[in-house]
């Protein structure tokens, strides 16, 4: 099913599996473009994503997943078109307003301190404070108190969170790095490639995590490369491909070999034709 093939009842389906109370998505992105000079990274991209949906953005280098990520996140201002977060209009001029609106998202480099421990990395730059203004100090006791909340009741890891982050493994670090976007307290997460170099087990950790989070409520929209992955814990896949959405499929009703196949042409007809 492309999504150009507009109006039909299976492409609502897939397009809109359920919206929150008010009937409106946590996140709607209409006819967004954008341009960088000549290049079109973004070409009149329509998506509606869930409340507490796990949605993941797939598509080969170029496509465009990384734009309009940073498009949801306040990094880019399109070009045209608008965004919506929970049916109302928003406009991003920088990442603050995104957070503002309830969006963190957490980058690929996860931009840990390592000699830091987690909880100083949770809280770093928005430590809870004592005091006021100028007499003000961090009240430590908070930070640590909040952390471990952070870790134990909401990404249920039973941690030391004086560990200094350089001991911990690259699926327990994706978590820190997780923890602080928490501490935003955001409902809507966007996570680029978060499960790329890590082990089989990491992984797996990963995921759950983000399966947990989702059932708590919160939207993630995941950025990667590992299909297997968005085809094991996604609830629907957009594929975008030189800029375009061309389709979003629900894993149950597709595969590996088709989603490399929208990925790298565009298009499932290719294959067809080459049945006849
Ligand atoms: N800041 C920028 N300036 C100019 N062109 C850019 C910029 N960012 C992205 N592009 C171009 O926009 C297009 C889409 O890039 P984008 O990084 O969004 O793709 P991607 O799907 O994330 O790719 P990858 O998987 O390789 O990260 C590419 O042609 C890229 O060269």
């Amino acid at each position: 099913m492309s999504v150009e093939d507009s109006g039909t009842a299976e492409q609502e389906a897939a397009s809109s599996p359920a919206t929150d109370e008010a009937g409106e998505p946590k996140l709607r992105v209409e006819n967004i473009t954008k341009q960088f000079g000549r290049i079109v990274a973004l070409d009149d991209v329509t998506l509606d994503i869930q409340e507490a949906e796990i949605f993941a953005l797939v598509g080969d280098n170029g496509a465009g997943k990384s734009t309009l990520m940073n498009v949801l996140s306040g990094v880019h201002s399109a070009t045209k078109g608008t965004i919506y977060k929970d049916g109302r209009e928003v406009h991003f001029s920088n990442p603050s307003d995104a957070r503002d609106n309830g969006i963190e998202t957490v980058y690929q480099d996860l931009a840990l301190m390592d000699d830091l421990d987690i909880a100083t990395n949770i809280f770093m730059g928005q430590f809870p404070k004592r005091g006021l203004g100028p007499f003000s100090f961090i009240d430590w006791e908070t930070t640590y108190e909040q952390s471990r909340a952070i870790m134990m009741d909401q990404l249920g890891r039973d941690v030391d969170i004086k560990t200094e982050v350089e001991f911990l493994s690259g699926g327990q670090r994706q978590l820190v790095a997780v923890g602080r976007a928490l501490a935003f307290d955001p409902d809507v997460i966007i996570l680029d490639e978060p499960t790329s170099a890590l082990s089989v087990d990491a992984t797996r950790l990963v995921q759950d995590t983000l399966d947990r989070l989702a059932e708590e409520g919160i939207t993630i929209v995941i950025v990667s490369h590992n299909i297997e992955s968005v085809l094991a814990h996604a609830d629907r896949i957009g594929v975008l491909y030189q800029g375009r959405l061309v389709d979003i499929k629900q894993p149950e009703e597709t595969d590996l070999e088709e989603l490399n196949e929208l990925m790298t042409t565009g298009t499932l007809d290719a294959g067809l034709l080459d049945d006849d």
